[in-house]
Parts: structure tokens; sequence; C-alpha cells
């Protein structure tokens, strides 16, 4: 199932600048291999937000809670979830 989730990042900004750098490794290591997998499709930078659009190709709902709970960044990020399907005038094969 396709997934378009928006991540809004929010560091509490008493977070001390190690920490954060660490959890920021930590969450692009996690995204990378994700995106290696093919269950992480597409991340893009929302243009003048600290936030991402991203499509995530996952099992079901569970795997998809499950991989974003697990994100490094999880405590410090507003999620919100929207359920995709196939559009009847889609060309391309893959968008599915
Ligand atoms: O910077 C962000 O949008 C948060 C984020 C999610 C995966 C990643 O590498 O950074």
């Amino acid at each position: 199932m396709l997934y378009q989730v928006i991540m809004t990042v929010d560091l509490p900004r008493d977070l001390a600048s190690e920490e954060a750098t660490r959890i920021l490794a930590q969450e692009k290591a996690y995204s990378q291999d994700l995106q290696r997998s093919g269950k992480w499709r597409h991340i893009w930078r929302i243009a003048g937000q600290y936030a991402n659009c991203s499509i995530f190709d996952v099992r079901d709902h569970d795997e998809l809670h499950q991989i974003l709970s697990g994100l490094p960044l999880f405590p410090f990020m507003e999620i919100s979830v929207t359920p995709l399907l196939r559009h009847p005038s889609a060309i391309r094969e893959d968008d599915r």
C-alpha cells in the first residue's frame, strides 16, 4: 500500500547540539536504509519548512506505524498520513 506522509520536525530549543547532531545522523541512516529497501519511495523537502513530504510503499498500516514510530526523530515530529490508491488516469505502471 502507498501512503503520503508529511513529517514536520520541531526540535526542542534546549536540546544539546551534540545530541541533535547524533539524532539527525541516526535519522539519515534509518531513512536511507529504508529508501534502499524500496519501502521509503520518495522524500522531498517542503519549501520553506523544516518538513518533508514522503511516499511509503509498505504492506499495511501496521508496517507503516512500525517504521514511523522507529524514526529517531519520532519524538520531535508531527506526522500526518494519507493512504493513496491508484488513480484511474495514471499511466505509470509503478503508481500502485
Ligand atoms: O529533515 C527531515 O525532514 C526529517 C527527516 C526524515 C528522514 C530524514 O533523513 O530527515
